[in-house]
């Protein structure tokens, strides 16, 4: 079912020309909120908002703290499009499915996009409520050919083989530190590695164990492609993980991860999160890219 699924230039297109139909707002950033990060959309000024049921081809949302409304409005003077809610393989969706938005935020002129996401940690210094600005990431479904990618490239958006390194820019990664230090939030602060696996089970306390070893500080459910599509076809990128739990590496401890810990984690660093993108969107350098 993955591979199979190709979406079509004007499929991206027609959805991107139906968005500025709707909205006179011509986004320069784009944001995609993690669980139970929602709330970074309510902070836009000026919005007009829109069902995900309501765009033509735009997939649905089924996961709980996912809202399903793309948010599009004005952030200290730059113009934002705010993903309430985002998609994941394991709801069903072709990793193409999951990453749709993405080109149609390209098509509608976005130059930068920022990843947030709920994530648990393996790294013994990363506790919950801390944010991982993310270095890097390891794509595991990508190991095994499931990469919203595969199929026939689309010359137009990108190339065929398409270099990730350096994926997530360096400038942005450092401003965002420096914020976090005016903000008195550094010690919560640190970058790591994050990988993506499919889900919708937590990990095992092997798979844990393995992930550690391998040199993965945070793992979750989602982020990996999105950043994939968006390097492809050019866009900046900044991405963040909430630390929302401790992944149980040992067999003495008696922990469980539960989604509803996830979300409350996020509720409580929701102001947080929501104070450094704000700054970090306002300190950005816009080129003013018209929509290709
Ligand atoms: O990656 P986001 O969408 O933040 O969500 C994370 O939280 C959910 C699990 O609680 C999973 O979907 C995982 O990927
Ligand atoms: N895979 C995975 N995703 C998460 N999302 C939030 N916490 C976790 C976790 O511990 N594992």
């Amino acid at each position: 079912m993955h591979s199979k699924e190709q979406i079509s230039h004007d499929d991206y297109q027609k959805t991107a020309d139906w968005l500025m139909s709707q909205t006179k707002h011509r986004p320069q950033v784009a944001i995609i909120c993690g669980s139970g990060l929602g709330m970074l959309a309510d902070t836009l000024k000026c919005q007009d908002s829109f069902a995900y049921s309501d765009i033509p081809g735009f997939p649905q949302s089924t996961v709980q703290g996912h809202a399903g409304r793309l948010v599009f409005g004005e952030l200290k003077g730059k113009t934002c499009v705010c993903m309430q809610g985002r998609f994941h393989m394991y709801e069903g969706h072709s990793l193409c499915k999951t990453t749709f938005p993405v080109r149609v935020f390209k098509l509608l002129g976005v130059e930068t996009l920022i990843v947030t996401n709920a994530a648990g940690s393996l790294a013994d210094g990363l506790q919950p409520g801390d944010i991982m600005i993310i270095k890097d990431h390891v794509n595991f479904p990508g190991f095994v050919g499931l990469n919203p990618l595969s199929g026939p490239n689309d010359d137009k958006f990108g190339p065929r083989f398409p270099a990730m390194s350096g994926c997530y820019d360096k400038g942005l990664r450092s401003t965002a530190m420096e914020i976090g230090k005016q903000l008195g939030v550094a010690g919560l602060m640190q970058e790591g590695v994050y990988a993506m696996v499919g889900g919708p089970n937590f990990e095992s306390i092997a798979e844990a164990r393995l992930l550690h070893r391998l040199g993965v500080d945070a793992v979750g459910m989602s982020t990996a492609a999105e950043v994939v599509v968006a390097t492809h076809c050019g866009l900046r990128v900044f991405g963040l993980s909430l630390i929302t739990n401790k992944v149980v590496k040992s067999y003495e401890d008696s922990d469980s991860v539960n989604h509803e810990g996830v979300l409350e984690v996020g509720r409580l660093r929701s102001q947080t999160v929501q104070q450094l993108v704000t700054e970090l969107v306002s300190r950005m350098e816009i080129n003013n890219n018209t929509a290709i």
